[in-house]
């Protein structure tokens, strides 16, 4: 397999005539925005890029390249887009087999020798030297004018010993002159083969990025050539006087040298056979034979094995990419979940602090509540505990436990009497037992428009056991003492006072009589009434009221 430039019109191959000073450049397949402009920039239809497509330096200007430090290798920049190609002219006939070289960003004039920066370039420069065969090959395309030129992707071809001066041209910028032997280049070629099968990142590609690990497995890169370097290097040819013509009788027979990565040299190489290595075009060993027959103090270390051990490295560098890509990736789904933990973990004590708030308001609403019970229930008041079960109601009282609640007057009760305007108030009844035989009770009557509090009683009913004998005892805020006593039939209780007592300072007419009668009405109401005779008017009804029950 030879390797040949895969742009339009561009007749370079690996190993074509005086193209030494010409590197090939894998296709970045693993970066897709880069890939997209170099597409763009070939302008290729119905074409796709694989592994082993190439584009030749000739399509790059020249802050295309960099030089690596230790060994001043030519470098195709990590950003580096194509833009110095054949386009045919259109509307001329069998234009599209003559060509002219444009850089797209020089509008005008923009031909390939302005790009390049030949005038002015220093002497070094590979693409200065690149401008003579330019020049032939302008002409030679000239001459293939009418025929299609494809772009070859995957053609084997001869070595380069058909430009005399080729040697000459590459010999400034050449990687050889940088310090890499042939070797060098193939194992790299095969190292960077291996590099895009196993883990599509060549070396060449590869943009080291910012964390310390890639750095420092960048730096293992460089440790591994420039070790390469150092072991091959006493196998070189020693070369006092003129270095110029026994390194073009070199490159005549050995592959023209190229940066490492894919760079690929345009003399005819053949990387070592490797199982996961691109097809090899060349197979290692005359390379290597001709390395070994120039130089005199042959290494200890066989060139194939340099290039195996390469390969080993390159592999294991290759690796540890790999390794620290994953990990940079797991690094940054840890952060993200730390970050995700964080912000539940906030999420989390803001809800406790609410359940907390929450908490507090409930146990002050249930503070409150227990005080309202102890307020308007008088059997959960005292020394009675809040949640304490309701006491038991003694069996003596049971006849009377129709009675027993909250009741709510409802309507308004009525009060009348012959000296008196009819009138309405509103009642409240509390009726309870705390376990003793007898009923607690509590009547308290108020204004029905401005609730003021009226007309107070309270007192105790007690039956005498074993009998319907009722006594109601009852004291009065108007200063009146009185117990009425009676009978209980089923849901009906009437009595009458048998004693009234008064303060001396009572109001008068002072009331001489009362009855009362409570019932159970159909409907589940209580209903109550009190007649009175008082000392100037005889037994009249003075109230009547019925209540709704409000509580259990
Ligand atoms: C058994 C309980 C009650 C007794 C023994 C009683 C007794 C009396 C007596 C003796 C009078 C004076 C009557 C007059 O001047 O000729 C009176 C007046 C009156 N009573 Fe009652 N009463 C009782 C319950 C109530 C209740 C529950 C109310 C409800 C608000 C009430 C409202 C009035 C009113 C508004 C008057 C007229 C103004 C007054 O004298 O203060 N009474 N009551």
């Amino acid at each position: 397999m030879v390797i040949c430039c895969a742009a339009a019109n561009c007749s370079n191959r690996q190993g074509k005539g005086d193209k030494r000073a010409v590197s090939f450049h894998r296709f970045p397949l693993k970066d897709s925005k880069r890939l997209l402009q170099w597409l763009k920039a070939v302008q290729r239809e119905n074409w796709t890029p694989t592994k082993y497509s190439f584009l030749c330096s000739e399509h790059f200007t020249k802050d295309s390249f960099s030089k690596r430090l230790e060994d001043q290798h030519r470098l195709l920049k990590p950003t580096a887009v194509p833009s110095i190609f054949h386009l045919a002219e259109k509307g001329e006939p069998g234009a599209h087999g003559r060509a002219r070289r444009r850089d797209p960003r020089k509008a005008a004039g923009g031909l390939r020798g302005e790009a390049a920066g030949a005038a002015g370039a220093p002497s070094g420069s590979p693409m200065a030297k690149a401008e003579p065969h330019r020049g032939k090959r302008t002409s030679r395309q000239g001459e293939t004018t009418g025929q299609e030129q494809p772009a070859p992707m995957e053609a084997p071809g001869p070595g380069s010993k058909d430009n005399p001066e080729a040697g000459t041209e590459a010999a400034p910028g050449s990687q050889e002159e940088a310090g890499v032997s042939p070797q060098d280049s193939a194992a790299a070629t095969a190292a960077a083969g291996e590099l895009e099968d196993r883990g599509g990142v060549s070396v060449d590609d590869f943009t080291p990025p910012g964390s310390g690990a890639c750095k420092f497995i960048g730096s293992l890169h460089s440790y591994s050539f420039s070790s390469r370097h150092a072991r091959e290097r006493p196998a070189l040819p020693r070369e006092p006087v003129d270095r110029k013509r026994p390194r073009r009788d070199v490159a005549d027979r050995v592959p023209a040298p190229s940066p490492p990565g894919s760079s690929l040299p345009a003399t005819p190489q053949k990387p070592p056979q490797s199982p996961s290595a691109p097809p090899a075009d060349v197979p290692p060993k005359p390379a290597a034979e001709a390395v070994q027959s120039e130089r005199s103090d042959a290494s200890p270390m066989s060139i194939n094995e340099v290039i195996l051990s390469a390969s080993g490295a390159c592999r294991l560098i290759d690796s540890l990419h790999s390794y620290c890509f994953s990990s940079r990736q797991s690094k940054s789904q840890v952060c993200c979940l730390r970050e995700q933990v964080e912000k539940k973990s906030g999420e989390l004590r803001s809800l406790r602090q609410r359940v907390s708030r929450s908490d507090g308001r409930v146990r002050k609403l249930q503070a409150k509540l227990d005080a309202l019970r102890r307020a308007s229930l008088p059997f959960l008041g005292g020394l009675l505990p809040p949640s304490r079960e309701p006491p038991r109601m003694s069996p003596v009282v049971e006849p009377l436990s129709w009675m027993l609640g909250t009741w709510l007057s409802d309507p308004p009760g009525a009060g009348a009497f012959p000296t008196l305007q009819p009138f309405r108030y509103l009642e409240e009844a509390h009726i309870s037992h705390v376990g003793q035989p007898m009923l607690n009770f509590s009547f308290n009557a108020f204004h029905p428009d401005t609730h003021k509090p009226l007309h107070r009683e309270c007192g105790f009913i007690r039956l005498k056991p074993d009998t319907n004998k009722v006594a109601f005892i009852s004291a009065q805020n108007t200063g009146i003492v009185e117990v009425e006593e009676g009978e209980v039939n089923g849901q009906e209780l009437s009595i009458a006072s048998r004693s009234i007592a008064r303060i001396s300072f009572s109001k008068e007419p002072h009331v001489e009589q009362i009855t009362r009668k409570f019932r159970l009405n159909s409907e589940g109401r209580l209903e109550q009434t009190v007649s009175m005779a008082t000392t100037t008017q005889p037994l009249t009804q003075h109230l009547h009221i019925t209540y709704r029950k409000v509580t259990p």
